[in-house]
């Protein structure tokens, strides 16, 4: 039974192999609340380890703490050096040890830039005149987008970590941008991307020295092209997550996280339309909710999008505001602890699915919200934000079941996957087995469906519903 000590001023860990699958889970026993304990016991229950992470000091300043779970190193690269110098100069001691630090602090930084290059196309699709969302025939500005998003983050990974090493999966390939006829489309993704990477310095990292030119765009673009696998280290990406919602004009995410021998051990989810503070949200109301687009506060300054991140075996998750057009980014001053939430009362809770029912079933969910005794209306939402909503408390539950043979990937779900973890809560297939980041591109063996939970009184619940149900069930 190994037993290892992890930056011995702040954690004590312990792992207690249960079987041979290496998926962990946290018990939190800083500011130890009875619920939280008793979710995480359950949770032992579908997991094959057990990490028991305890806080033996006490005492960081809220800013430090994200340091320590999210931050920088003061060994990084110089590309996040000018992250680290404004930190230090806040006399904020930023954590010397803690695995994949420099990882996390650049991959926040690059989902920060991604983010604000979206928001610069999606706005671009915004008519000023009546704020309705021109929905383009030929869906070219999502595209511009999604290539951008990703030549950009990859542009950087490769620049931080060395283009030699580095194993990015993500959604894109360059195949139709390649084209001869996408000339005008190759020229409105190189200019995007030079746009974002001459804001990098704002955002802590360095700037190419000079502009990209179209191959190194496609080369940048095309690197993204590992398939992952169940040995060594890969980023996995979803430029843009949840692409209708970004051509509606609602919500939407950027999604980077880091898989190491097969397990999801960094995510970091930018949602650009999901406000810090969730009354900012509007709702349409009929027969189920849909959270869709923002009701600015009168006031001049809010945070009208959020980027969210986590560190495997933290036992913390962190908020951040995504970054103005004129403000700085300070890291990691601004960034807040999240927490499921602790309602485990069907009657009370709140559950989320895809807002088209050709990605889920609704009438399936529909049958086990009446089952298990969910009364609130179903909260339908684009992308990977209906993960970000559990890792807040802004709901508790979240099911998909895609149709039979659908294949789920990998990028649609790690970094949202290992957000609730950390912030306290379970995520398994609908069988009750953890995800497996591990066999490629696709979560091989998924059985049925994913069930998301604040916690595992109301996963339990759901998961007895679905044996109860599925052999009655068209699916
Ligand atoms: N037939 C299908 N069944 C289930 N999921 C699907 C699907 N077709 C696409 N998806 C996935 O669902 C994601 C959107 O999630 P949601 O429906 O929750 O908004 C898509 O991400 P992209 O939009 O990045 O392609 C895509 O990966
Ligand atoms: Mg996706």
């Amino acid at each position: 039974m190994p037993l290892f000590c992890l930056n011995k001023a702040k954690y004590q860990l312990l792992l207690l192999p249960h079987t041979n699958n290496n998926f962990v889970t946290t018990l939190k026993t800083k500011n130890p609340t009875f619920k939280h304990a008793e979710n995480l016991f359950f949770s032992s229950f579908f997991n094959k380890w057990r990490l028991v992470s305890s806080y033996r000091k006490v005492g960081f300043s809220f800013s430090t703490k994200a340091a320590a779970v999210a931050g920088v190193s003061s060994s990084s690269s110089s590309s996040s050096s000018s992250v680290i110098m404004e930190s230090e100069k806040k006399g904020i001691k930023i954590s010397e040890s803690g695995d994949y630090s420099k990882e996390l602090g650049i991959a926040v930084s690059v989902v920060q830039m991604a983010c604000s290059l979206c928001q610069r196309v999606q706005e671009s699709l915004v008519s000023k005149t009546n704020d309705q969302v021109q929905s383009k025939d030929d869906n070219s500005p999502v595209t511009v987008a999604d290539w951008s998003v990703q030549a950009t983050v990859s542009w950087m990974l490769s620049e931080c970590f060395g283009s030699r090493n580095i194993s990015i999966v993500a959604e894109e390939d360059v195949q139709s941008l390649s084209q001869f006829d996408s000339i005008g489309l190759l020229e409105a993704v190189v200019k995007t991307v030079n746009e974002c990477l001459a804001e990098a310095p704002k955002f802590g990292l360095n700037c190419p020295v000079r502009a990209l030119g179209a191959t190194e765009v496609l080369e940048a673009i095309s690197r993204c092209n590992s398939t992952g696998g169940p040995k060594g280290r890969h980023w996995v990406l979803d430029p843009v997550d949840g692409t209708l919602g970004f051509v509606r004009g609602d919500q939407y995410a950027v999604a980077l996280a880091m898989i190491e021998d097969g397990e999801v051990v960094l995510g970091v989810l930018g949602c650009p339309n999901y406000p810090m503070n969730k009354e900012w949200l509007n709702y349409h109301h009929r027969y189920y909710w849909m959270m869709s687009k923002l009701s600015p506060p009168t006031s001049e300054s809010w945070e009208k999008g959020c980027v969210m991140y986590a560190k495997r075996g933290s036992g913390e998750a962190w908020m951040q505001p995504l970054v103005q057009t004129n403000t700085k980014y300070v890291w990691p001053n601004s960034a807040r602890a999240i927490q499921v939430s602790l309602i485990d009362d069907p009657a009370l809770a709140t559950f989320c699915e895809p807002v088209e029912k050709a990605n889920s079933s609704h009438s399936f969910t529909a049958g086990l919200a009446h089952s298990v005794g969910l009364r609130k209306q179903p909260l339908r939402v684009y992308s990977m934000v209906k993960y970000a909503a559990i890792a807040r408390g802004d709901a508790e539950i979240f099911m998909k079941f895609a149709r039979a043979g659908y294949k789920e990937k990998i990028w649609d779900h790690a970094a949202g996957v290992i957000i609730i973890q950390e912030a306290g809560g379970v995520v398994t297939d609908a069988g009750g087995r953890p995800l497996d980041f591990s066999k490629g591109i696709f979560l091989e063996g998924l059985d049925r469906g994913i069930i998301a939970c604040s916690g595992a009184i109301l996963h339990e619940k759901i998961i007895g519903a679905v044996y109860a149900s599925w052999d009655s069930s068209n699916l």
